[in-house]
């Protein structure tokens, strides 16, 4: 027991900590999933430690942040994001059990049952109907939205994230290790005055935007703002010197978030990701993710909807495969200031989804909106 939870199986096991099913032994033993993390983590807080080289010698006056270590740093920060998510998409966190002098903290989120989304089988077939991707689609977008008018940049969407609701009717954002939350970015989508900061002072520690040039994520879902010039251009030491010193730093906002929806959509479409370098290494997936266009099966979900390829004419605008590539065209579009906002996907795309379309109101068998059903 760890106070009036009483704990159950293991259901998984992350890079920082292990989730356990428990009961809620005071509220009718309410099922609920408990993450504990360890406060710190020798090996990686020695490493930061090194990286961060603090300017100022520590002393009476050190911020909370150099005085507790870089895993704690980051759980709190983990913490801090999920407190502000309230929403149907979100898994919520509903305690936190952090005694200052115990080594790990506990994490109680509702636990979602459904576990996974399991997107192919072991050849890499998609194994989801469109229509259940669409779904899915539509929860993640509304999820995402939400955060993003949060200021929350999510940074790792990706199918493993996404976990569906015991019933399996709902799916939910988790994993929060790597988000960011930026007050800046909060206003900008709020439009409020900054000097109306009081509400949020408490978490300002974890506000600081410079921690956003660090990647993070997963390799396959980078945008390619992710991804540095040096990381796969191969330059001589002369231009290297050049292409540093002339390369302006890209800006990472909730668009990385935007592009790694559409990396997710196409695995659920296609049960493989976009670019898929033949010789694993990252260093090329980094240059197809900057430089290369993607492409399509002739098919798409498990019930094999045809795509009419890559660039589909116009004269099948009312299908859902025209439909589905055009949105991942948006969704995916390398330059992140042309990249679709999550407005206009649901204005473009969801919006019959929105209005509540009823299987009886016409055709509801296309995947992305509007228009009308598959032509024969
Ligand atoms: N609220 C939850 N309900 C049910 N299962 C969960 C819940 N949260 C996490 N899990 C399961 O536990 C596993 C570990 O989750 P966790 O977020 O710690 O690790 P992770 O996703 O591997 O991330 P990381 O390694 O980046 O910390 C996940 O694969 C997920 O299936």
């Amino acid at each position: 027991m760890i106070n009036q939870y009483r704990i159950r199986g293991q259901v998984g096991k992350g890079q920082h900590g292990e989730v356990w099913l428990c009961e809620d032994t005071r509220d009718n033993d309410k099922q609920a999933a408990m993450k504990v993390v360890k406060r710190t983590n020798p090996r990686l807080d020695k490493m930061n430690r090194l990286r961060r080289k603090p300017l100022i010698p520590p002393s009476n006056h050190t911020p909370l942040t150099e005085a507790i270590g870089e895993t704690e740093r980051q759980i709190r920060k983990e913490i801090a994001i999920m407190k502000k998510c309230r929403h149907p998409h979100i898994v919520k966190l509903l305690e936190v059990i952090d005694d200052k002098l115990k080594s790990k903290i506990y994490m109680i989120m509702e636990y979602l049952g459904g576990g996974e989304i399991r997107w192919k089988d072991e050849y890499s077939n998609p194994t989801l109907r469109i229509d259940q991707t669409r779904r899915i689609f539509r929860d993640v977008t509304l999820g995402l939205e939400y955060l993003h008018y949060q200021g929350i940049i999510h940074r790792d969407i990706k199918p493993a994230n996404l976990l569906w609701s015991s019933d399996r009717q709902t799916v939910k954002i988790t994993d929060f290790g790597v988000s960011h939350f930026s007050y800046a970015q909060h206003l900008a989508a709020v439009g409020k005055d900054i000097s109306k900061a009081k509400k949020y002072e408490e978490d300002m520690i974890f506000m600081d935007d410079s921690a956003l040039s660090k990647t993070a994520g997963t390799p396959s879902f980078y945008a390619p703002e992710v991804i540095s010039d040096d990381r796969y251009k191969t330059f001589s030491s002369d231009s290297l010197i050049n292409a540093t010193q002339s390369m302006p730093r890209r800006q990472i906002t909730k668009a990385i978030d935007i592009w790694a929806l559409g990396v997710t959509l196409y695995c659920l479409l296609f049960g493989r990701v976009p670019f898929d370098p033949p010789d694993q290494s990252e260093f090329t997936l980094y240059r197809l993710i900057c430089e290369d266009d993607w492409g399509v099966l002739d098919t798409m979900g498990s019930d094999r909807a045809p795509t009419y390829g890559r660039k589909p004419r116009k004269m099948y605008k009312d299908t859902e495969g025209y439909t589905a590539v055009k949105l991942l065209d948006r969704l995916m579009d390398k330059v992140p200031s042309e990249r679709i906002e999550l407005d206009q996907v649901k204005v473009r795309f969801l919006n019959r989804l929105f209005l509540g379309c009823r299987s009886d109101s016409g055709p509801t068998s296309v995947a992305f909106g509007m228009g009308s059903p598959r032509p024969p």
